[in-house]
């Protein structure tokens, strides 16, 4: 459903944030993009949507491409990519149900949305979401009151409401404690189970990543380094996106979960059966 072809950008200051970037995901497709400090990612999720330029490239979503386009072209083509942020990008002094609204903004007529004015449709579709992201009974609290955890689902709420093709996702957890983090991944990939919806999810925790994600995209330097199952990250890959160091501590963390995994896998046929 994406397609991501030569994608380069150099920035006015003459950085090269992204040289030649390919990538393809299919419908559906949830992947973790991983990858050192200043690699580009985040700069490769802004492409997608457009808040960066790319300087050349293709972006194909579906049948549409999504470079050169016109101001009401671009306005079309980013309601159909949701995006959450790190730093979860609410309106403080809004309530929850406005901040979920406010996804169909992009949505709305000018007037409607200069009022505010939302249908019937959208607000019971964010009652519904509200609910599957465990914040019922909360639609009427200012956003400043919530908790990291909170302020993320809310963020993930309005996402949705966009009905997105596509999610992009920029550091979900890292504000988040290491419970809450699992959580919300654990809400992001079923969400996006549920709803058939790709994804990419730019993640510093690879741990976090390989135990969520099925697909991980390694990222150095601006160009694709390793792209394969999450089971594959090892010494060599990590040594390859990231450099040499020592990463016995983190392949055992690795290894272990991936045991841990395999004997869930065992034990719950027996006790469907
Ligand atoms: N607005 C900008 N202007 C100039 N250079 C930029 C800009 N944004 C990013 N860069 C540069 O582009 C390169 C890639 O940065 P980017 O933020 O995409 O990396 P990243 O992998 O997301 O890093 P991090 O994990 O630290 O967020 C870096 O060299 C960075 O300094």
């Amino acid at each position: 459903m994406l397609e991501i072809k030569g994608l380069l950008k150099s920035y006015a200051t003459g950085d090269k944030a992204l040289h030649g970037v390919d990538l393809n995901l299919a419908s559906g497709e949830v992947i973790g993009l991983i990858g050192p400090s200043g690699a580009g990612k985040s700069t490769l999720i802004r492409c997608i949507n457009r808040l960066v330029e790319p300087t050349s490239g293709t972006i194909t979503i579906g049948n549409q491409q999504g470079t050169a386009l016109g101001q009401r072209s671009l306005r079309l083509w980013r309601r159909r990519i949701g995006m959450i942020f790190q730093e979860f990008a609410l309106v403080e002094r809004l309530t929850v149900m406005e901040n979920v609204l406010s996804g169909r903004l992009g949505h709305t007529g000018f007037w409607a949305s200069w009022f505010r004015r939302f249908d019937s449709a959208d607000i019971a579709r964010a009652y519904d979401l509200l609910e599957r992201v465990g914040l019922s009974g909360m639609e009427n609290k200012r956003a400043d009151t919530l908790s990291g955890g909170q302020r993320q689902r809310v963020g993930i709420a309005r996402a949705l409401i966009q009905a997105p093709d596509l999610l992009l996702v920029d550091e979900p957890t890292a504000s988040l404690d290491p419970k809450t983090s699992r959580q919300i991944m654990r809400l992001i990939v079923d969400l996006c189970q549920e709803q058939g919806l790709a994804a990419i999810i730019n993640i510093h925790d690879v741990v976090l990543a390989t135990e969520f994600l099925p697909r991980i995209v390694g990222l150095k330097k601006g160009q694709i380094v390793f792209d394969g199952p999450a089971s594959q990250v090892n010494e060599s890959v990590l040594g390859m996106i990231y450099g040499q160091e020592d990463w016995s501590a983190l392949t055992r963390r690795l290894d272990q979960q991936r045991e841990h995994a395999t004997r869930e896998e065992i034990v719950v046929p027996e006790l469907s059966a």
